[in-house]
């Protein structure tokens, strides 16, 4: 079998996903008289299979983050009904656009080369198939004169012939699953850096622009790298065969010829009439199975807050509810899917008698040899096959249709992401990173700007509004941090506050005006900025440093944003620590290559840019002495140190977790930190043993908090008001705060 149906046969994982025998009957082989018994188990074990594993991947879904709305309410049912799935020259542009940068990458000599080879040794296959063809109407031909001397000897060809062909296929298909592995790492490397780019994962997830993003990094990339590659050589395959075959049956009664072509032609036809839902339904279902998985996953996420609502009840209700949209989208898949196997399954067995029953007159007649029938029915079978590749492959090419479909919506995404960055609209609000040596220079050089350097943050004329509805939270707000300003945000819940600073970190870009951070040892950068530059020049040249905000800002360590709820990531304590200035130091290429063979652009990892000199990375006395700083160090001994992984939002008590934000921040040392209600789990003693640290680091911090005990900490106060739409006024006002009436300064606020 393997060597008479060589593309389909092969053992394709990734073609695993659809339900239907995706290869023509093994009566397309030459050797079939031979190996029917035999055959017949393998294609009935492979079928058996691959319909399991169909089971199985429609029924493991894969993890997800999904938009924060339910996917099963009302108008997102509808969504699903109403979408159609794209039309074919945007399945092409998108196939093109996901397929193509692979091949002109840093790795395309490789790709190119293995992709060279995986076509020589499918060609080397085929030629096989042919030889096996004129063998097999030889070996029939002494049967049927029973030449025992001839018989024999095609017989030992035979054999040899399996010898040496078999390396072939194994290998071909080898070659072929090493190199979607390749592509699919690269793409997997790629698709991970623009995802995590430009802050694009918080913008899908923000805005829920897409489905499970993750999904389609993890399960769509492997599909689409597999089934690529393996629809490109199938298409291949075909057209050499039909070329190799062709001559074979046109040799014999080139008749056989047109009915082929109308018969296959015609069974096309009628199969997209009757497959043409698959692709939408193969769509819905890969977003369907990963809202599934994802509610799984957040069950195990907040597994204690459950428990403690022993809410399992209503966790059944939704995640069944989730469960059974699957299903429900299956069942139409599984129907829509039978309904076309009643055709294609006749389609594939009607004809089976065909070409025996034309040429057996010719050889009643004498014309032709017995060999020469099975001969026929092998072409014959071979053409039809590569005539057919849309009807035997008819639910694969949808399922593959909706990966493409997929992935290509999550490219076009990535791709606007980008590019929304550069766009400049002045109805936005613009975060500007500024070089405060710079500045200072082009001051001594006598231009017109005023000293900025004791500046670390201006917030001009800044108004806030929610991203659809446009509702305003902040009106016309200007003020100014300067070093050691300790400002305290307050206001009722709701009014604005976290969305505030989330202006400041660029997370926030509706409304408008403009917020200015001053930062320092911006020298090693590539700042737009230059010393001999004109005031104007540099105003002019501020748009480009908008655009590099963004991008920037995580990157400079000046400013530091600690949220509401303390971040833990997944390693060990050391990490947790060391996040997000310094990473693990990764192995050089050629050591960790040669060790484990992997690959180059999986071993570098971009390094984190900044805009000046990197924080020199804690030593290990350093990393102890400030979990002592924080009083976190009896966590040392009682969690095994500094390099044992755990689950550590769930072993570190939230306040735990507020302490250890605080060590990143007093190991990182910025010049500014944005604390959101970054105390609110500790008690008032801890709370201020940690504002004395931060202050006595000479860090300078903007807080949000409603806690009247934070007033001793901070001497500037801004307090936002809920909005009144009736006026036009601003809703905030800025204090001084008094340290010795700081009672009065409470009653002011509260
Ligand atoms: N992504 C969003 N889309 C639409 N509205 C949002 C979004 N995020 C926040 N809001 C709304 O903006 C308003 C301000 O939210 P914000 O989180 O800034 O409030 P806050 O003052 O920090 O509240 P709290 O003190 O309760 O934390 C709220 O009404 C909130 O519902």
């Amino acid at each position: 079998m393997i060597l008479t149906t060589p593309l389909y046969a092969s053992n394709n994982v990734q073609m695993v996903f659809t339900p239907t025998v995706s290869h023509p009957p093994i009566s397309t082989s030459a050797l079939k008289p031979l190996l029917f018994p035999l055959s017949f188990h393998a294609m009935a074990t492979k079928t058996r299979k691959r319909t399991r594993s169909h089971s199985f991947r429609k029924l493991s879904i894969v993890a997800s983050a999904t938009p924060n709305e339910s996917p099963f309410s009302a108008p997102e049912q509808d969504k699903d009904l109403q979408r159609k799935g794209p039309d074919l020259p945007t399945l092409w542009r998108r196939f093109w656009k996901v397929a193509a940068p692979y091949w002109s990458s840093d790795d395309k000599v490789q790709a190119r080369l293995q992709l060279a080879a995986v076509f020589a040794l499918t060609l080397g296959t085929t030629g096989i198939s042919v030889g096996f063809s004129f063998l097999g109407r030889d070996f029939y031909n002494a049967l049927a004169n029973k030449d025992q001397e001839q018989f024999t000897k095609q017989l030992l060809y035979y054999l040899g012939g399996f010898a040496g062909g078999i390396p072939f296929f194994v290998l071909r298909d080898y070659a072929r699953e090493t190199l979607a592995l390749r592509w699919r790492s690269w793409m997997t490397s790629y698709y991970m850096e623009r995802y995590l780019k430009n802050r694009t994962f918080y913008k899908i997830q923000s805005q829920s622009i897409i489905d499970n993003p993750d999904q389609r990094i993890v399960d769509d990339l492997s599909s689409f790298t597999g089934t690529a590659l393996s629809f490109s050589l199938t298409l291949f395959n075909a057209a050499v065969d039909l070329i190799s075959f062709s001559n074979i049956l046109y040799g014999i009664y080139p008749p056989l010829f047109a009915v082929l072509l109308v018969y296959s032609l015609g069974g096309t036809a009628i199969s997209v009439f009757l497959g043409r839902g698959l692709v939408n339904l193969n769509f819905l279902q890969e977003k369907k199975e990963a809202d599934f998985r994802y509610g799984l996953v957040r069950v195990r996420e907040n597994a204690e807050s459950i428990a403690f609502y022993g809410g399992e009840g209503n966790e059944m209700q939704l995640l069944l509810q989730r469960f059974k949209s699957a299903f429900e989208n299956l069942t139409k898949l599984l129907i829509s899917s039978r309904n076309l196997e009643f055709f294609t399954n006749g389609y594939r067995y009607l004809i089976q008698i065909l070409p025996a029953a034309v040429v057996a007159p010719m050889y009643f007649s004498g014309k032709i040899e017995f060999g020469v029938i099975n001969q026929s029915v092998s072409a014959f079978n071979h053409i039809l096959g590569d005539f057919s590749l849309i009807v035997y492959q008819f639910q694969a090419i949808s399922a593959f249709s909706a990966v493409i479909d997929r992935l290509g919506e999550f490219d076009d995404v990535l791709d606007n992401s980008s590019n929304q960055d550069i766009s400049y609209s002045s109805e936005e609000i613009s975060v500007v990173y500024k070089d405060v040596e710079t500045l200072s220079l082009l001051q001594s050089n006598g231009s017109m700007l005023l000293d900025k350097c004791d500046k670390l943050l201006d917030i001009e004329n800044l108004t806030l509004q929610t991203p659809k509805s446009k509702t305003v939270l902040v009106r016309d707000l200007s003020l100014v941090v300067k070093k050691k300003d300790h400002l305290l945000v307050t206001g009722p819940s709701g009014s604005g506050k976290t969305s505030l600073l989330r202006a400041m970190a660029g997370l926030w870009s509706t409304g408008k005006g403009k917020i200015t951070f001053y930062i320092e040892d911006a020298k090693e950068t590539q700042s737009p900025i230059s010393p001999d530059m004109t005031p104007s020049e540099v105003i002019n040249t501020e748009r480009t440093d908008v655009e590099l905000g963004m991008f920037r800002y995580g990157k400079n360590h000046d400013a530091f944003f600690l949220p509401q709820r303390p971040y833990m990531v997944l390693g060990t304590l050391r990490q947790q620590l060391l996040y997000p200035t310094w990473g693990e130091d990764p192995l050089p290429f050629s050591v960790n290559a040669k060790s484990t063979g992997s690959l180059p652009f999986l071993m570098q990892a971009p390094q984190t840019e900044y805009a000046g000199e990197k924080p020199k990375k804690p030593t290990l006395d350093d990393l102890i002495r400030v979990l002592e700083d924080v009083r976190l160090g009896y966590i040392l001994s009682r969690l095994n140190g500094l390099d044992k992984t755990y689950e550590w939002s769930s072993v570190l008590s939230l306040g735990e977790q507020q302490r250890l934000a605080f060590a990143r921040l007093l190991l990182s040392k910025p010049k500014l930190v944005l604390l959101d209600e970054s105390t609110s789990a500790l008690d008032e003693a801890n709370e201020a043993h940690l504002y004395k640290l931060i202050e006595a680091a000479g860090i300078t911090y903007i807080s949000i908090g409603h806690r009247r005990t934070l007033l001793d900490y901070h001497n500037k106060i801004l307090h936002i008001s809920t909005i009144d739409s009736d006026s036009s006024l601003p809703n905030w006002h800025l204090k001084t705060i008094n340290q010795d009436t700081t009672n009065n300064a409470a009653k002011l606020i509260l």
